[in-house]
């Protein structure tokens, strides 16, 4: 078998994907063309083959993305696309995240903009798209204390009023503004009500005193945690607690190259944690943005690190245990992994 076909046919999951990170070059164009006053071209929405970007410069594609974001209609096609996006590139279960931002930037209360997400993910139900779609809704760090209790109450409403498709939240956002310990009491509410948490921790150096407060939660995931381990400056105790707790860490090869916070694809931290045996998940973060996809991720990591086909087979069906989804759902992608193994190594 052709090994892009392998990458492609290879059942998957995805665990770490922000929505409007995830808005495709098509589905930009699309966006671009009905607002052509915003003069936004599409240099300005992703990231190239070999660019390289600061974290700072991210962010401020993120800013141009959501302009052109903006309304009922923008959100519902975004996020439609997406599924369908990732479902042709053999992602079999997704849990997508996103931030409701405040009215003034959409029009739309915040409620409105997860009833948004949530429409899209029954219209491609219905339309029989062969992927099962997951919501987390996300807290940005920078808006503090009071928008953080609101997204969670949000949230809670949701898990019990979503028919099973809100799980949990994400604490996301630039990781140089806030403080995790003033989102502390909001994290904690959330997690006694029942929502899963999957937290952005230690995405930049220099952050092992909110990684700790944040680890004694403790989160069910952890998005990148580039800068725990004590090579690049984290600490043995904190290692340890991830290990423990066995947190499953989500790592987005891709993402963290080009956003600058990891030199190479060699020096990337996903060696530290898969030689440790402990539970990692491949994901893509932002796949319009850094210009990729799940099945580009896991060829990387395979040749950066010299895996097999079997050890990546291993890798995505190791990922059904990290996802947020019920037990059942487990059991069904258990059993597609197994029917779908005798097709990949036939
Ligand atoms: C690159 N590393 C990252 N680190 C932290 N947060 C990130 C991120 N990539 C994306 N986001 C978060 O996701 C939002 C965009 O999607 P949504 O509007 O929520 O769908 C960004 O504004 C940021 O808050
Ligand atoms: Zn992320």
């Amino acid at each position: 078998m052709d090994n892009d076909v392998f990458y492609r046919e290879l059942p998957k999951v995805e665990l770490h994907a922000h929505l409007n990170g995830s808005v495709s070059a098509q589905t930009i164009e699309k966006l671009i063309s009905r607002k052509p006053h915003l003069n936004i071209e599409h240099s300005m929405t992703a990231i190239g083959k070999g660019q390289r970007r600061t974290l700072d410069e991210c962010f401020e594609v993120f800013r141009v993305i959501h302009k052109l974001v903006d309304t009922e209609e923008d959100i519902l096609m975004v996020a439609t696309d997406v599924i369908k996006e990732f479902a042709a590139d053999g992602v079999k279960y997704l849990e997508l995240r996103s931030t409701p931002r405040e009215e003034r930037d959409t029009g739309l209360t915040k409620k409105t903009y997860i009833e948004t997400v949530i429409k899209a993910i029954q219209k491609c139900k219905e339309e029989g798209a062969d992927i099962d779609v997951r919501f987390l809704v996300a807290i940005d760090r920078r808006n503090g204390t009071e928008v953080a209790l609101e997204t969670v109450n949000l949230a809670e409403e949701f898990m019990l009023s979503s028919d099973g498709l809100v799980v949990g939240v994400d604490l996301s956002g630039d990781p140089t503004v806030g403080h995790g310990k003033d989102l502390l009491p909001a994290l904690q509410k959330a997690k006694n009500s029942g929502l899963k948490l999957s937290l952005h921790l230690s995405e930049i150096p220099s952050q092992l005193d909110e990684s700790d407060l944040l680890l004694s939660l403790p989160p069910d995931r952890i998005g990148h945690g580039t800068f725990l381990h004590p090579e690049v400056g984290g600490s043995q105790s904190l290692v340890n607690k991830v290990v423990q707790k066995k947190i499953p860490i989500e790592l987005c090869l891709t993402s963290n190259v080009k956003g600058n916070t990891v030199p190479c694809y060699s020096k990337h931290h996903f060696k530290y944690w898969y030689e440790l045996g402990h539970p990692t998940v491949i994901c893509t973060d932002d796949k319009g943005v850094f210009c990729t996809d799940l099945s580009q991720e896991y060829q990387l990591a395979a040749s950066t690190f010299g895996l097999s086909h079997e050890a990546v087979w291993k890798l995505s069906q190791q990922a059904i245990d990290c996802i947020f989804g019920p037990e059942i759902v487990k059991q069904q992608l258990q059993e597609k992994w197994n029917d779908l193994h005798p097709q990949l190594f036939k």
